[in-house]
């Protein structure tokens, strides 16, 4: 019997290149969708519902989430309180609300997936950037997006931030409390103390999403990047791989790499 997908954010720009993807997957079923804007409507066979309370009445496994900051860790919560299974595209998210909706997920007996990107290479930029931070002790993130992106920092440098604070070693820079001038200029912080991790957050015309982590060592200095084109089309593929494995366990785990080997 296929997986049956309930999408949230189903007309979205992310929304639109999953259902056909869904469709053109045999162990996969969409059975509900959830579009203000198309509320009413059908893709293929899956009804649109305007609201997460109506689509949850309709059987489903996974609830797939690419809507928007303010409206995804509801609908994760509506979501699991049915006993439906989370895989959370939506950025805006970060350690403490993924904290609060494990502890309802485990009450359920329910999994939840949440991944900053669901790109391939941009997991492997975060694969790359934790084994860097065995070796290397300054590290700071530079996360790029377009102009009008809602949230900062996106969800995949904040889910890199926080992992990467709770690895790296201690910093050697100057500590920001010491920094005279405008210390906000030194980006928002992640973690506590020495292995706390900048993030600078640009937004400009021209980018989609990008990411940059940037290593510095005494007369060398190692980059790694990951930028996205303009297309959903990267973020296919790993969703799709999260909403088959997400019944496999019990709570939150965030990152596409926690399902790599
Ligand atoms: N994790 C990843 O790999 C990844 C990839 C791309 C985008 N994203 C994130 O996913 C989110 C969606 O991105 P997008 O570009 O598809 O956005 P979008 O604005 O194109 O689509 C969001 C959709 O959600 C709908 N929506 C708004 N409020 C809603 C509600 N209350 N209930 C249901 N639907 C509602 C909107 O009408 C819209 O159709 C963003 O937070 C983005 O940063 C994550
Ligand atoms: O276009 C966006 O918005 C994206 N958001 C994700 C994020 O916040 O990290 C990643 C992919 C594109």
């Amino acid at each position: 019997m296929p997986v049956r997908i309930l999408l949230a954010g189903a007309t979205g720009w992310v929304g639109r290149a999953l259902a056909p993807a869904i469709a053109a997957t045999a162990d996969l079923a969409l059975v509900a969708g959830v579009s203000r804007s198309a509320a009413g409507t059908a893709i293929g066979d899956a009804p649109v519902f305007a609201s997460i309370e109506e689509a949850l009445a309709v059987p489903s496994d996974v609830l797939i989430d690419y809507t928007k900051p303010n409206v995804v860790k509801a609908n994760a919560a509506a979501a699991i309180a049915a006993g439906r299974h989370v895989v959370i595209g939506t950025s805006g998210l970060g350690a403490d609300d993924y904290a609060e909706l494990d502890a309802l997920a485990r009450a359920k007996g329910v999994g939840v997936l949440a991944a900053g990107n669901f790109s391939i290479t941009a997991t492997l930029l975060k694969r790359f950037t934790l084994e860097a931070a065995k070796y290397v002790s300054d590290v700071e993130i530079i996360d790029y997006a377009s102009a009008g992106k809602p949230d900062a920092p996106s969800g995949t440098a904040r889910e890199l931030a926080e992992t990467l604070a709770g690895v790296r070693r201690p910093a050697t820079s100057r500590p920001i409390e010491e920094v005279s001038g405008v210390p906000a200029t030194r980006g928002g912080s992640f973690g506590e103390g020495a292995t706390r991790v900048q993030v600078h957050a640009l937004r400009l015309p021209s980018f989609v999403l990008g990411v940059e982590t940037i290593f510095g060592a005494p007369d060398e200095r190692l980059t790694i990047r990951h930028d996205a084109g303009s297309s959903a089309a990267p973020y296919v593929a790993g969703t799709l791989l999260a909403a088959r494995k997400v019944a496999g366990w019990t709570g939150v785990r965030r990152g596409l790499d926690t399902l790599l080997d």
